[in-house]
């Protein structure tokens, strides 16, 4: 039986905002298994910031959780949940022993009953492991320090934050809604400031008098300008991301 998968393409490269025109639907015959083949039918697509970066011709990144329907390899039965970067498409045909793009593999994942596979995309997945691996091991917390956080509500920025509670910070989210200010402060955040609405600076002097000492920072520009005027001497900034430049194609994209 022939699987057909949809997949979605690069009509045309990025220049600015990403627009829909940007983005294409095809449809790929796939080819029979061969031996340690699986075919993945995607659950969860992620869309990740670092698309707009590293998508290189037609091919968009990206990771999914899929679920084997159809397997060679005995270590994936169908049925198996899996983590792969297979791309924006609906079905895969993966051989489980070659390496995917940038090292990574056919990851299989627990079925936790009531939590959604999606969290391997997200808290459980890169961008969790990314702020779990940068917080602890780069920033150097301390219980007692102050540390603002950009892009706050988002999939690594919301974790460094309760991160950072549950090792006795203090937490300063920024977001750009009054809804993601109200969500950040219902994770446990002490202070969240819209950085549409607000004045960073006044708002940041009001919540730390005595200034910053980590500044885990997702976002760049004009935000970032801020809160490093803020910083105590001897204080960290973590320059996890920039995504207030990427779609500047201008910017040079060094990380
Ligand atoms: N170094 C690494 O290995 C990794 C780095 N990253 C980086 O971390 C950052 C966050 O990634 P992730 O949590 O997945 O992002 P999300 O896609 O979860 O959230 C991104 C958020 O950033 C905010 N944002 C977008 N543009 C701007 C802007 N111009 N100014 C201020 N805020 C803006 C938006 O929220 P709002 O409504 O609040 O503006 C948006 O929802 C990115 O820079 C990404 O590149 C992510 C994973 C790994
Ligand atoms: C513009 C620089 C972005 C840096 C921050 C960021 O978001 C990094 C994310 C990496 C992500 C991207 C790296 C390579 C993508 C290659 C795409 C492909 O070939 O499939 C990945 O390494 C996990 C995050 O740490």
């Amino acid at each position: 039986m022939v699987t057909m998968a949809k997949v979605w393409r690069l009509s045309d490269s990025f220049h600015g905002l990403p627009r829909v025109e940007n983005f294409v639907l095809t449809e790929e015959e796939l080819p029979s298994l061969s031996s340690k083949d699986v075919l993945i039918g995607a659950v969860y697509l992620s869309l990740d910031p670092y698309f707009r970066v590293f998508s290189s011709g037609k091919n968009l990144p990206g990771e999914q959780v899929g679920r084997v329907l159809d397997s060679k390899s005995a270590e994936y039965p169908v049925g198996s949940l899996v983590c792969v970067h297979a791309g924006w498409r609906s079905h895969s045909v993966i051989n489980v022993t070659k390496p995917r793009s940038y090292g990574t593999k056919v990851v299989k994942i627990v079925d936790v009953s009531g939590v959604s596979p999606s969290l391997w995309l997200g808290a459980a997945g890169m961008p969790g492991v990314t702020a779990f691996m940068a917080f602890h091991n780069k920033c150097h917390p301390k219980p007692g320090e102050v540390i603002v956080v950009s892009s706050a509500a988002g999939a690594v920025g919301s974790v460094v934050g309760q991160l950072a509670k549950l090792k006795g910070l203090t937490v300063i989210g920024i977001a750009g809604s009054n809804e993601k200010c109200q969500y950040i402060k219902d994770l446990g955040f002490d202070h969240a400031i819209n950085y549409k609405m607000d004045d960073i600076s006044s708002s940041l002097d009001t919540a730390s008098p005595s200034g910053v000492d980590i500044y885990f920072d997702n976002v760049g520009g004009n935000i970032s300008n801020t809160v490093n005027s803020k910083m105590k001497s001897h204080g960290r900034v973590l320059d996890c991301g920039s995504i207030s430049t990427y779609n500047d194609d201008s910017a040079s994209q060094g990380h």
